[in-house]
């Protein structure tokens, strides 16, 4: 376990500390800090392509569209014949999401979701295996005799990033491939709103099978809404699944206001967070938001210049932990807001990924809590049930610049961590 920055350091975190057995690539639940990732397997087919002919194929910009088999063949062959695909890289919001918390983390994480049972040089599967970090264990993939799904991600001059989605097998994943002691013994489990579009396909009940067992073992259960349209039409099945399950809400703007009816990222995090703990929402060249709870005994005030926007002065108490709001006798909301790291980067190529680059670094917070929790249980960090081991703000900070990170990258998943000089995340952190 890496530590996800270092302080001036009050207290011990073991980061050097030597395994006491030979290192294994698969999970060991008794052992290993690691977290758990469900997703629709997907390579992304990356393509620069104009405004126009998102329209001919009436594809939804800036979102991520499901089409028929016939659709895919369609795009792909007029991609192909026009000499426009530049990539195909391993995608699917979860599986960048744990391949991140990997890279980050320098550590293991487990993929739950298909992947072909043959695979052939060239193929979909290939490339998401050729582009994934080899400590996300695999072992518990469901084979198929098909394909992986296949996400056309087209990039427009802007930058902006929309999907067409052919799914081929990724749906298929059954509830017999939900290892619950893999579950139960995970710092987190991630998964996303996307299966729930494709009623009717094993994945959904696979997906609810394995938030339940991570919350009969009181793992924190984090969920991605996906996309704008799906919570439209699947909002109130997903505001019952977030009500009984789910304990971090992750989001951009348009989804929190698919959700929420509201345009104000605030206003709608406040109104979400009367139903989870932590809500991360992500508003593009507006920066980021991570809201939650924390005990009115536990609250720490910011030294942060005092901001207002839909709710007054929301950032007083940013330098608070989060906690379970269950576990505070007297919760109160808490609100950071952080702009985009030195501005984003002078060219932004492609957004895609840099929701999920957030999402990751909160993973990494809370999984390095339960590893600290775990290695030194009396310390005073645990003095109360905290959920993360930083504040909101610092949270705020290190998701912030690996969504920079990303976007400089230009890919949607990272290639290497952060630069070690800049673990802190203070000094360096408004110079250009
Ligand atoms: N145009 C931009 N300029 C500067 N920073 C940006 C820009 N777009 C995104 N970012 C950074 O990336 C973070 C996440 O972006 P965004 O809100 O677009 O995520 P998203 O829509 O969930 O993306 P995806 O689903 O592709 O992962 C923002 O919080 C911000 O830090
Ligand atoms: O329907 C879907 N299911 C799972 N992942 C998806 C879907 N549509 C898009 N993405 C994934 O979202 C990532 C960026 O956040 C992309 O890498 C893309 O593969």
């Amino acid at each position: 376990m890496k530590f996800p920055g270092q302080r001036k350091i009050k207290h011990y975190f073991p980061v050097s500390q030597p395994k006491p057995v030979l290192p294994t690539s698969e999970v060991q639940p008794d052992k290993d800090t690691y977290i758990v990732g469900l997703d629709e397997t997907i390579v992304d087919v990356v393509a620069n392509v104009s405004d126009e002919f998102l329209n001919t194929f009436n594809i939804k910009k800036g979102l991520s569209n499901l089409v028929d088999a016939d659709t895919a063949s369609a795009i792909y062959k007029e991609l192909t014949a026009q000499g426009c695909i530049s990539d195909h890289f391993a995608g699917g919001t979860i599986g960048n999401t744990i391949h991140n918390y990997s890279v980050l983390a320098d550590d293991k994480s487990v993929l739950l979701g298909v992947m072909s049972a043959n695979i052939t040089l060239g193929s979909p599967a290939y490339h998401y295996i050729c582009h994934t970090s080899s400590k996300v264990d695999m072992n518990h993939l469901q084979g198929v005799p098909g394909d992986i799904g296949r996400g056309i991600t087209l990039i427009t001059s802007d930058g902006e990033r929309t999907f067409a989605i052919a799914p081929g097998d990724m749906d298929e994943l059954n509830t017999d491939h939900i290892p619950e002691n893999i579950i139960a013994g995970a710092a987190a489990l991630v998964t996303c709103a996307y299966p729930l579009r494709h009623q009717g396909k094993p994945i959904k009940s696979a997906m609810i099978e394995a938030l339940k067992y991570a919350h009969k073992h009181h793992v924190p259960t984090v969920l991605t809404l996906g996309t704008k349209h799906l919570v439209e039409e699947h909002k109130e099945e997903l505001l019952k699944l977030i009500k009984s399950y789910v304990s971090v809400l992750a989001m951009n703007e348009l989804e929190a206001e698919a959700l929420t009816g509201l345009s104000d990222p605030l206003q709608a995090a406040n109104a979400i967070l009367n139903h989870v703990d932590i809500v991360l929402l992500t508003v593009g060249p507006d920066g980021m938001y991570l809201c939650g709870h924390t005990d009115d005994e536990q609250k720490r005030e910011t030294t942060n210049p005092i901001k207002s926007g839909g709710l007054a002065d929301f950032n007083r108490w940013e330098f608070s932990r989060p906690m379970i709001r269950e576990a505070c006798s007297k919760p109160i909301k808490v609100f950071s807001h952080i702009d985009p790291y030195m501005g984003g980067p002078e060219k932004i190529r492609n957004t895609n990924g840099a929701g999920d680059g957030a999402l990751s670094a909160l993973l990494h917070d809370i999984s390095a809590n339960h590893f600290h929790k775990e290695t030194i249980p009396n310390s005073s960090k645990h003095s109360a049930p905290f959920l993360a081991y930083s504040s909101f703000a610092q949270i705020c900070k290190y998701s912030n610049r690996v969504s920079y990170e990303i976007l400089a990258q230009n890919a949607s998943r990272l290639s290497r961590g952060l630069p070690e000089r800049e673990d802190s995340l203070e000094e360096a952190y408004w110079e250009r």
